[in-house]
């Protein structure tokens, strides 16, 4: 068949398959849910926030915040109670060895043998030594486990949050909210929740036994307590303010430095390393201001603290002294009384003091919980299969796209209207200006983003009811960025196939024309290269890509530019591995460099979002304007060979 009746018969082919696809689009329409339901929102979670700041309808109180604090210990429940039952149990030895210590010292007074006593204090001690420290290290581990748990949610979620996500935060941010604001609730469950159960509980029994000594003097010392909590109360709100807005500073130095870091020549280049020293400076000085708030607030809570202990004291003592005075009670009751006073004194300060923390720890909670809120892609289908079974017949495209449109922003469409299709064993080229939709259409073949309207079809099945895994399971994409990550080559370039045979990697390795920097690589494959690839030139880069690409052996294969970083003997090379490639599976090309347009089987035109013409180079050439201007802007003539762009000048011009 010649090239241009291979053409028409595309052509005819897409007619009937873009008919097809509207049908089967439609179906899927009816039953599609939106991306709403792409969402997988986190167990036990009802509303998706994506912002920064907390919502103004959000539960500050310290209840809800305790409530928080219960649920993340969900799956340690069995280890907090050993952990408080040790812990009230070393806090009851410890109250013992007073008592001990006044016998053992009454006995000496009095000629008695005071070593039994002596060795019960001993024991004492080392019981409740023993005792705490398995406590403390049950406490730590819990915190630990805490930690451990919502990391890896966190490290599992941020991995598979929708696209559009990662244009809405800042890496450096979401990252921190893995390190440091769990590194911050970490201490919150490991120090807040036992001091919080054994203070409250040591409390509550002093409160009952003074409520059966004296309810009169209990009412009293409860007053005084009571206008404390108010004001530590007062003060928790501000508390729990501050360190949010620390943790968000702490959050914005991470991402302002990996803003830095990451472009690390241009600041250089730019003599901008002061600039950007000042810029996170300013953010250091932020979470340092907010620190120092925290710690104010938190310093005007002792003095409220000891309102309540002191104050109650002297109540006490006012009020049982002119009663025992006036005969009203005995001198007994009020020492006892005045005792289990003193008694209320640790708990009620820890209890204070774990509230304080836990309100500090729901800032970083808030923070986290945020990002495990985030939506994540839906891998599976979207959609109810229209029809049983995933296989296809053989003669539908690999790729189809039909009248797709799609904008990342509402009423702002990048792509209004993109039908073609690639099919089997053909080199499609996808040409236009910059801005046009080019690599949108690849995000959206890809599965990043899902169209508005339109249907993505592999081999005839829309995208929605194969699922995004089954889609990308069809394809492999090397794009403008070319990803190569830290770690060897081998591991870069097995990426996709992580337990391919040697032969296949070398045969990967020839057709990426690899071998020749293998050989020269000081450990050949198993080099380690630098963080994104640094120490490999541009077009190696490329080419690492292009090679993990083909290993994938994919159906059809989405190339961005493949030969921009390309000198001309390796572009010329390419090219003819992307003829043996077409050979095996479908190629989809976007192409701003001629010797990619030339050796196409068809080229796709794309204009502000619309495929405006299919065919033949020589073909568009005659008929289209906008693709003859793109060919005349680069002097590419009719049938010519790849001569004019070798500086690397894209069809965008
Ligand atoms: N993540 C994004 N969020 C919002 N707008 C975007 C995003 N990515 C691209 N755009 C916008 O969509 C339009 C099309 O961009 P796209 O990258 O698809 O064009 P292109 O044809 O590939 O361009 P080029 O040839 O310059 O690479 C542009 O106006 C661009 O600003």
């Amino acid at each position: 068949m010649s090239g241009g009746a291979e053409a028409e018969a595309g052509r005819v082919a897409d007619a009937e398959w873009v008919a097809d696809a509207g049908q089967r689009a439609d179906a899927g329409k009816g039953a599609d849910t939106g991306p709403a339901a792409d969402t997988e929102p986190t167990a036990g979670t009802a509303v998706a926030d994506s912002g920064q700041k907390a919502p103004p309808d959000e539960d500050r109180s310290t209840r809800a915040a305790v409530a928080t604090l219960y649920r993340l210990t969900a799956g340690h429940r069995t280890a907090v109670t050993v952990a408080t039952a040790l812990t009230l149990a070393g806090s009851a030895l410890g109250l013992a060895q007073p008592l001990v210590a006044r016998q053992a010292v009454d006995a000496s007074g009095s000629g008695q043998v005071v070593w039994p006593l002596l060795a019960l204090l001993g024991a004492l001690f080392l019981v409740e030594a023993a005792i705490g420290s398995t406590g403390r290290f049950l406490l730590e581990r819990i915190g630990e486990g805490v930690v451990r748990g919502l990391r890896t949610s966190l490290v599992g979620r941020l991995l598979r949050l929708e696209m559009r996500e990662y244009d809405r935060h800042r890496n450096g941010d979401l990252i921190a909210r893995v390190t440091t604001d769990t590194t911050l609730l970490r201490e919150v469950v490991s120090q807040a929740l036992v001091d919080l159960v054994t203070g409250s509980l040591v409390a509550v029994g002093a409160l009952v036994l003074m409520a059966w000594l004296d309810p009169l003097l209990l009412l009293l010392v409860a007053l005084t307590v009571a206008v404390a909590t108010a004001v530590v109360a007062s003060l928790l709100q501000g508390i729990r303010r501050a360190s949010e807005h620390m943790q968000d500073s702490v959050g914005a130095v991470a991402a302002d430095l990996e803003r830095a870091l990451g472009a690390l020549p241009m600041v250089r280049v730019h003599r901008a390393e002061e600039r950007e020293a000042a810029r996170i400076g300013a953010r250091v000085e932020e979470a340092y201001d907010a620190g120092v708030r925290t710690a104010k607030l938190a310093s005007v809570m002792s003095p409220a603290v000891e309102l309540a202990v002191q104050g109650s004291f002297l109540v006490v003592l006012v009020v049982g002294g002119l009663r025992v005075g006036g005969h009203a009670g005995s001198l007994g009751d009020l020492v006892a009384f005045l005792l289990y006073a003193s008694y209320l004194v640790l708990p009620l300060s820890s209890v204070f003091h774990a509230v304080s923390l836990i309100q500090r720890g729901m800032g970083a909670h808030r923070r986290v919980d945020q990002a495990l809120r985030l939506p994540v892609e839906r891998t599976g289908p979207s959609v109810a299969r229209s029809r049983p079974g995933p296989s296809a017949p053989a003669d539908r495209p690999a790729l189809l796209l039909h009248d797709v449109r799609f904008g990342y922003h509402p009423g702002r469409p990048v792509l209004s209207g993109v039908s073609f299709a690639v099919p089997h064993r053909r080199h499609v080229a996808l040409v236009g200006p910059s801005g046009a939709g080019k690599s949108t259409v690849f995000a959206l073949v890809a599965g990043f983003h899902e169209p508005d309207a339109g249907a993505v079809l592999f081999d005839g099945l829309p995208a929605t009811e194969l699922g995004r895994d089954a889609c990308r399971r069809r394809i492999a994409m090397v794009d403008q960025n070319t990803h190569v990550v830290h770690g060897t080559l081998r591991e870069n370039v097995t990426y996709a196939v992580p337990d391919a045979p040697e032969t296949e990697i070398r045969r990967v390795l020839a057709l990426a024309r690899l071998e020749e920097l293998v050989d020269r690589l000081p450990d050949g494959l198993d080099t380690v290269v630098g963080e994104r690839g640094s120490t490999l030139s541009g077009g190696e880069r490329q080419r690492v890509a292009l090679a993990r690409a083909l290993l994938a052996r994919p159906a059809l294969l989405l190339l961005d530019e493949p030969t921009s970083h390309l000198d001309a003997i390796n572009e010329a090379a390419l090219t003819t591995v992307m003829k043996d490639v077409a050979q095996e599976c479908a190629l989809l090309v976007i192409a701003h460099r001629l010797s990619t347009v030339q050796h196409a089987d068809h080229i796709v035109v794309l204009d502000r979002g619309r495929s405006t013409s299919c065919g033949s180079h020589e073909e568009l050439l005659a008929r289209d304007p906008l693709y003859r201007d793109l060919a005349t802007s680069q002097m590419l003539r009719p049938g010519g060979g790849p001569s004019a762009d070798r500086a690397g000048r894209r069809t965008n011009g």
